[in-house]
């Protein structure tokens, strides 16, 4: 499987290089060629079957020669084995025909650990081959940043620097962060918002010298190799609810649009979808998007669903290449007028290709404290608030016969203020992460400076 970028600009590549690039060289991302379809057969075949193994089926088409088919399954095995639900993503039945893909069980409590846990392996088995190190900057609203750092602490040949919102993640994401104690982690609280992070990441990619120099490689959803590893639980999910003979829904807490581009792609590979529905928070561009055709800025307003609090969306940028039939002019663009203006208007026909897959709705912080509190009252499930969102929105779609499947992204434990003011109760940590508040924290604060972040990086990282 060859990979190409969303602006058609930078060099083709295998699947083990676009993973260890990040950021295509001409700003883009990387998306496969061609999407491996499943005949409704095979996608049949997977019922009853671990999560391991459907993982397996799923992913190998894209992998193509980068890994041994037995490494590959031993990769997914090591990967998984760390979750604390035999099921890994288990559903549970919320209405009539709603249901939650409990996504919160791997070693952060978020659905980030799906695909980094994943990664953390290959990038290992990879470098192991080629003698190489690596440095791996990542941007974080909160979950990210654990998971990558939960993935690849302690590793001989990376270095980690995630660099998050000062003041804008829960204290227990910010702890999750800055007390692993292994000297390849360095936790950068930036003066600024997500968006400013992941803007700074980008630029450091797009500055070729310090991106030879130390080796830059991405895991945050830029990463391809990331979107991959979240397509298996659509798959696992549906055909849980009898697919491929009965199409689903599915409704996505929507920040950086990685999750839900993964739902898409599992659409594309066969998956009966009827309906991806994006639910944003107060900080609703993609919903404004796909109501207006009009993707524009607006500046970052903190909410308790902060993981989501989001507003220059990175995976945008793949689905608009489908939208606009893999026209990368189109989206190089779009993606200028982005950068200069603050925004730009979808054309027509690619706002009506969107309309076709997706739907959309925003849930406003009384919508969230309001759902997490009518849940817990009517079936005792306790939601986190990005998830709470996510009900929210499903609840609001029209009815339909497709099962509706909510994706519930983190565990209320990350976010326990929020979900003691709704509830009346405060949700405690997993016994993994019992000691969380007893930990040693280290962090550096820093200015939202790109050469300053380059200076810090270049002189902690090690040579
Ligand atoms: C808990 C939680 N829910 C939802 C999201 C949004 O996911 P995405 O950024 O892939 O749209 C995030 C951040 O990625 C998150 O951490
Ligand atoms: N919500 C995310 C933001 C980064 O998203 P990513 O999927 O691109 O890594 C977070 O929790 O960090």
């Amino acid at each position: 499987m060859r990979y190409v970028s969303t602006r058609g600009m930078a060099p083709v590549l295998s699947f083990e290089e676009a993973m260890l690039t990040g950021l295509a060289r001409d700003g883009g991302l990387y998306v496969p060629e061609t999407v491996p379809a499943m005949a409704p057969e095979d996608i049949a075949a997977l019922a009853g079957m671990s999560y391991e193994d459907a993982a397996f089926r799923i992913m190998w088409p894209f992998i193509g020669e980068a890994f041994g088919a037995e490494e590959f399954h031993a990769v997914i095995s090591r990967a998984y084995a760390g979750f604390d639900h035999a099921a890994r993503a288990p559903l549970v039945q919320l209405g009539v025909n709603h249901f939650l893909l409990e996504l919160f069980h791997g070693p952060t409590l978020a659905f980030k650990d799906f695909a980094m846990q994943m990664i953390g392996q290959l990038f290992q088995a990879a470098l192991e081959r080629s003698g190489k190190r690596v440095t791996i900057v990542g941007a974080t609203s909160g979950d990210t940043g654990s998971a990558a750092i939960e993935a690849f602490r302690g590793l001989d040949n990376v270095d980690v620097f995630i660099l998050f919102p000062e003041g804008r993640v829960s204290e227990v994401q910010r702890r999750q962060m800055t007390t692993p104690a292994e000297s390849n982690v360095h936790a950068l609280a930036v003066k600024g918002d997500f968006d400013d992070c992941q803007a700074r990441v980008k630029d450091m990619f797009n500055d070729f010298a310090f991106r030879d120099a130390v080796g830059l490689a991405g895991v945050n959803s830029i990463n391809w190799a990331r979107v991959l590893a979240q397509v298996v639980y659509y798959f696992t999910s549906a055909v849980s609810l009898g697919a491929p003979h009965r199409a689903v829904r599915f409704t996505v807490p929507t920040g950086n649009f990685g999750d839900i581009f993964a739902g898409y792609v599992a659409h594309r590979m066969g998956l009966p979808v009827e309906k991806l529905v994006i639910a944003t928070n107060q900080n609703d561009i993609l919903h404004r998007a796909l109501i207006s055709g009009a993707y524009r800025t607006e500046g970052v307003v903190p909410s308790i669903s902060p993981s989501m609090d989001i507003q220059v969306s990175s995976n945008f940028e793949r689905v608009l290449f489908e939208a606009y039939g893999r026209d990368g002019a189109a989206v190089v663009q779009q993606m200028d007028a982005l950068k200069a203006e603050g925004g730009f208007v979808i054309s027509q026909g690619a706002l009506e290709n969107l309309r076709e897959v997706f739907a959309s709705g925003r849930c406003s912080e009384e919508g969230t404290r309001a759902t997490i509190a009518a849940l817990h009252d009517e079936t005792g499930q306790v939601l986190c608030p990005h998830s709470a969102v996510g009900v929210k929105v499903a609840r609001e779609q029209p009815e339909s016969a497709a099962p509706m499947i909510t994706l519930a992204t983190a565990h209320p434990a990350k976010f326990p203020d929020a979900v003691a003011k709704a509830t009346g109760q405060r949700p405690s940590l997993p016994p993994r992460l019992a000691d969380l508040f007893d930990r040693p924290e280290r962090m550096t604060t820093i200015e939202n400076d790109l050469s300053a972040i380059e200076a810090f990086i270049e002189e902690r990282r090690a040579k």
